[in-house]
């Protein structure tokens, strides 16, 4: 019998898809076969203790480091393949990659609009502006703006180009708890009611317990526990995701 192909501009179901993905420095094994997906409109926590690999996860998804071994699929597109196709439909933020201060807040959107060859442009900016209450900032150095200002920015930059997937790491690390909770806010908004999905990293186990829809714990470079964060300390026998991760990053059988 005759199949009919699916329709071409269904977009796939997952925006990212690690398979196997490894990662070592001579005797270092970072990250030690890690597989995972992150379904669109869904909020995935990256977690665990210093030197678990999460840092290094991430520069692979980013295609900044090229792993040993492994797949990494964004929107469906292999990065090892297709590379700037692939990159195309991401974006990220974190508070160690900090926007040009000596540029103004539109100057930076425009320059990150332009790289991404983000279409209509000059709208998409003030939407941004509008929508991060960046207004009144539109004309002021990066540099100047207060922690919680530059996050705003950061954030508009790593939505510019409408990524399939956004890439977080410590996003609200810095900032005072109201702040923190607006930021929150604001990336739920852009998973559940936009196109995209979120990989996120973060060691506020209540934030994780807050915003995220699944965690994934990272030990060693592998993953040792997964699930959602409001269920899995009770799964363990444990009162709080707080408590959990301790055990586990104690390396004591949970
Ligand atoms: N270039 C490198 N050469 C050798 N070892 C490395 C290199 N980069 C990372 N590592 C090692 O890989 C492991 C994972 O590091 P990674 O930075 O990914 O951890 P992390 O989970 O992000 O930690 P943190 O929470 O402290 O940022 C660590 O043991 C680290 O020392």
């Amino acid at each position: 019998m005759k199949t009919s192909p699916p329709p071409q501009s269904a977009p796939p179901a997952k925006v990212l898809s690690v398979v196997e993905l490894r990662k070592q420095y001579g005797a270092t094994v970072a990250v030690d076969g890690l597989s995972f997906d992150v379904d669109r409109h869904e909020i995935v926590g990256l977690l665990g203790s210093n030197g678990a690999g999460k840092t290094t996860t991430i520069n692979m998804v980013l295609g900044l480091l090229e792993p040993s071994s492994g797949s990494i699929h964004i929107e469906g597109v292999d990065l090892a393949r297709h590379r700037t196709r692939a990159l195309a439909h991401t974006n990220f933020a974190a508070i160690y990659a900090p926007l040009p201060g000596n540029l103004t807040v539109q100057q930076n959107l425009r320059t990150f609009g332009l790289l991404y060859g983000v279409k209509h442009l000059s709208e998409r900016i003030e939407q941004l502006l509008t929508h991060l209450e960046l207004t009144r900032f539109r004309d002021v150095r990066c540099g100047v703006l207060s922690s919680g200002e530059q996050t705003r920015v950061t954030l508009a930059k790593a939505l510019i180009n409408r990524p399939a997937l956004l890439l977080l790491d410590e996003p609200t690390a810095s900032l005072d708890p109201m702040t923190a909770r607006d930021i929150r806010a604001r990336i739920r908004d852009f998973a559940t009611q936009g196109q995209g999905g979120v990989l996120w990293t973060s060691h506020n186990m209540y934030e994780v317990e807050e915003v995220c829809d699944r965690v994934l714990i990272v030990s060693r470079g592998r993953i040792v526990l997964q699930g959602d964060p409001r269920a899995l300390p009770a799964q363990y026998g444990k009162a709080t995701l707080e408590e959990l991760f301790i055990t586990v990053a104690r390396g004591e059988p949970s």
